[in-house]
This record gives C-alpha cells, structure tokens and sequence, in this order.
C-alpha cells in the first residue's frame, strides 16, 4: 500500500506529561481504529466518552473521542481524536495499540496538513500561514500568520490568476482572428489593459513585502565591544534573567549567547558577543572571530565602551549605536539619551540608569524596521520569488506584444504558472517535501 494511502497518528498536543494529550488519526482506517479501542463509533463531531481498550481488550485510559467521517474534516480524510490522560505510558499503550493494525502508522512531520492540502482543503500559502502560526511567538506574528492562514494572499493569487487566464483568452482569440484578417487590436488593446493593471496590484504587494519577511524571522541585535565593558550585564537586563556569565575577568564570554525577546510585540533576538581585543589565547581568538561575524550579520550593533573615546571596531552595514556603560562610576548625572537612536546613550547596565531610554529607542527601531502597521500579504522568501516572476512575466508580456501575440500568451502562461506554483496547485513533489518537513509532527 502507498504510504499516503496509509492511516497515520501522531500526538498532537505538546510534550508528555500533561493533563491532557491528543492523538489523532487520519486515514481509511481511523473508523475501523475507534470502534476497535472504543467498542463503537460516536456520533460525527460529538465529544464522547469511551473507554478505550487495547487489541487484548485490557483498558488503556477513559478517554474522550471524536469522530470526523471525510470529507468534512481537516485532512478531508476519516479523522477521529483521542483525547487521554497525557502520561508516558498511557500513549505507549495507545501508540502500540494503533501500530498493530495493518497499515497504521506513526505520522511524518506535516503529513496532516499535506493531507489536507492534496485534498483541496487548503493552498500552500495557508499551510504555510498554519506552519507560521504555530510557530507564532509575538503577537504581531501571531496576528500575520492568521491573515495568511485565513487566506489572504492565496484569495489574492487565485483572483489574479483568473484575470490573467481573461487576459490569456482575450490574446488567444486575436490569435486565432488574425488568421482571417486585422482584428485583433480591439482584442489584445483591453488584454492589454487587464495587463497593466494586474502588474500594478502585484508590484504594489511586493513593495511592502520585506516588511512581513521581516516579522517572521526576526530582528538580530548584537552587543559588542571590548572585554569587560558590561556587555553580558546589558544582555541579563535586556533579557530579564541570567542568561550571560558575568565577571570581573576579561574574556568572560567566549560563545555567542542569544535571546529571543517580545519587544512591544515584535520579535527581537539579542546576541551577546565575547570581548573584542587582540589576544594569544587561541579560544578567546576563536570567541572574537565569531563574535565579530555574528555583529557583521546583525540588523543593529550596540557598541558598548566603559571608557569616553573608544573607537568603535566593527565592519558591516548595519547601524551601529554608542552605548556608554557604568556611568555610575562617574559623576555626570542624569544619563542622556536620544530617543531617535542616534548619538551616545550612557547607561549603567549594573544598576538600571538609562536603560529605559535605551529599550524605547530599540523600540522605535524594531518599529521602523519592521514598518508598523500589520504587515503585507507575503511571508516568506518563496512566496515573494514567485511573485516577482509573475511580475517580470507580465511586465514582458506587455514588452513583446509588438513583437507577436503569441510571445505575450506565452509570458501569461508563465504568470499563471508562477501563481499557480503559490498555490502549491502545479508544483512537484519534492518541493512540496521541503515544504512540509518543516512542519511539527501531529500537525
Ligand atoms: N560599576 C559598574 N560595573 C558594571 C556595570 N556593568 C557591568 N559591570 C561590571 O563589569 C564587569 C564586567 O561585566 P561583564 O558583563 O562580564 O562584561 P563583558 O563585557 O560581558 O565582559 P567579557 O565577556 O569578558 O568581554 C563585571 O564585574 C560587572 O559587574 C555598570 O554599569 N557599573
Ligand atoms: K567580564
Ligand atoms: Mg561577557
């Protein structure tokens, strides 16, 4: 039998123990599995109470179950859950209960969402939208997965791929007028038109694009300077427990540390870094050598110094802020600090001066580079390649139409590829396995 053909469960609810876990099961046989451990079938999606025996008819646990007949379920496949007590041994039993039947099968990752994908019960952009939001971790996230989850750009596509297709049939009808003579200008002049406006809509979801890229994967801020200037004191602070090594030593931190933070809803990774100074010591060489990569690749550098007039030591293209540390040391009373992240800030990591300051300027950045408001329609490097193939293809269809109508119904049946390939509607098989093994088991 074909693995897809196959019944599959998986635990979909989080790691055991729990109070609660939920298995599902997708596939021919998940009517045949209920009524075997529960003794019969509950009534389509009510929520009922059995329980669940193994195939030696010895109890398994009190379990809830629900019974999902296809195609009326998420995978459109027969879908049953149950909903036992979350133990280890509990879904052993239940596990190796399932696997004795023929053809029943734990799930891979993803396999119920490309299940319910290959049954038309979802685009590829809303998968993906659903891999998104389960990896959600701000609420700005959250909110942007759902819109895509929702359907918004996969509505977007399918509309534009249907005008294209107009369009398409608008040309083909010059084509095959021209053979009796000089039509076909009233045909491909509105073909045309649909064109250009198609173009503009597409061209203007790409402009705002980079920002949604951006909200998933993230803001990288990276804390560098010399040795023992703060720069783990400042990351403790910004991530609000001990998660950096701090110590009078020179050379404490060797590795880079990271944190994932929820600034004001966006998601902001902060990079500790080892000190950068010239030093014998081949591991600390090493930490250098890393640190300095990693503040190449950050979206912002703070610069931390403990001293006035240390030259700042970094290349890369990201902005770079001066942050003055322990100034409690001196006397210079009431920190100062610029709103709009320009200039020095002076701080005293240790003690907490300034960095309010310092944290609504990272704000004001996150909101700048993230370009506020809710975000586009695209997700994902995939989603805006393909876009931007859709656009240079109707660009150049309105390009050669001079040329020959044939040449601009070939540039539209590439539009209506590329729109289609968004969709997950033409794509091969191995693309759509990258896709989904990025997905959780029992999703
Ligand atoms: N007075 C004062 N001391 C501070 C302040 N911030 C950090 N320190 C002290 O400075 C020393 C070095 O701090 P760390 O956070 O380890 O510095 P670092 O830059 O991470 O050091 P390396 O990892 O070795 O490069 C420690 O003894 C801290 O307690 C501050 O604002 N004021
Ligand atoms: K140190
Ligand atoms: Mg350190």
């Amino acid at each position: 039998m074909h693995p897809r053909d196959q019944t599959i469960f998986a635990l979909s609810s989080g790691r055991p123990p729990s109070a609660i876990a939920l298995v599902r099961v997708s596939g021919p046989q998940a009517g045949k599995l209920v009524t075997a451990l529960a003794g019969k079938l509950p009534s389509p999606r009510m929520a009922t109470r059995a329980l669940l025996h193994d195939v030696g008819q010895r109890p398994i646990d009190d379990a809830v179950v629900l019974w999902f007949p296809g195609p009326a379920s998420a995978t459109g496949e027969d879908v049953a859950e149950f909903h036992v007590h979350g133990g280890r041994a509990v879904l052993d039993a239940l596990f190796t209960t399932l696997s004795a039947f023929e053809n029943v099968r734990p799930a891979e990752p993803g396999e119920f969402t490309r299940r319910g994908f290959e049954n038309g019960k979802l685009d590829l952009t809303e998968a993906e939208g659903l891999d998104d939001l389960i990896h959600a971790d701000t609420d700005r996230q959250r909110r942007q997965a759902l819109r895509q989850l929702k359907g918004l750009l996969g509505d977007r596509a399918r509309d534009w791929r249907a005008r294209i297709i107009e369009a398409s049939a608008l040309i083909e009808a010059g084509i095959d007028f021209s053979d009796e003579g000089d039509v076909p200008a009233e045909l491909i002049a509105p073909a045309l038109a649909k064109v250009e406006v198609l173009s503009a809509e597409i061209e203007e979801v790409l402009a705002e694009q980079g920002r949604s890229e951006r909200l998933r994967d993230g803001l990288v801020v990276a804390i560098a300077g010399p040795p023992n200037v703060g720069k783990s004191t400042l990351m403790n602070q910004l991530a609000r427990r001990e998660v950096a090594i701090v110590s009078p030593h020179a050379g404490t931190t060797r590795d880079v540390i990271e944190v994932q933070l929820d600034l004001d809803g966006y998601p902001v990774t902060v990079i500790d870094t080892a000190g950068i100074r010239k030093t014998d010591d081949p591991v600390e060489q090493e930490g250098v050598r890393r640190a300095r990569a990693r503040a190449t690749d950050a979206d912002l550098v703070l610069w931390l110094s403990d001293s006035p007039g240390v030259a700042i030591d970094h290349d890369g293209d990201a902005p770079v802020w001066s942050v003055r540390n322990k100034i409690d040391l001196e006397q210079i009373g009431r920190p100062l600090a610029d709103a709009s992240g320009q200039g020095v800030f002076q701080i005293s990591a240790s003690r907490g001066d300034g960095l309010p300051e310092l944290i609504a300027a990272l704000v004001g950045f996150a909101q700048n580079y993230f370009g506020g408001g809710e975000g586009g329609l695209i997700s994902r490097t995939r989603q805006r390649l393909l876009l931007q193939e859709t656009a240079v293809s109707l660009r150049r269809c309105v390009q050669v139409v001079g040329r020959g109508e044939e040449l601009a119904a070939e540039e539209l049946r590439m539009a209506a590829h590329s729109l289609g390939r968004l969709l997950g509607r033409v794509d091969v098989e191995d693309i759509l396995d990258v896709i989904f093994r990025e997905f959780c088991v029992g999703k």
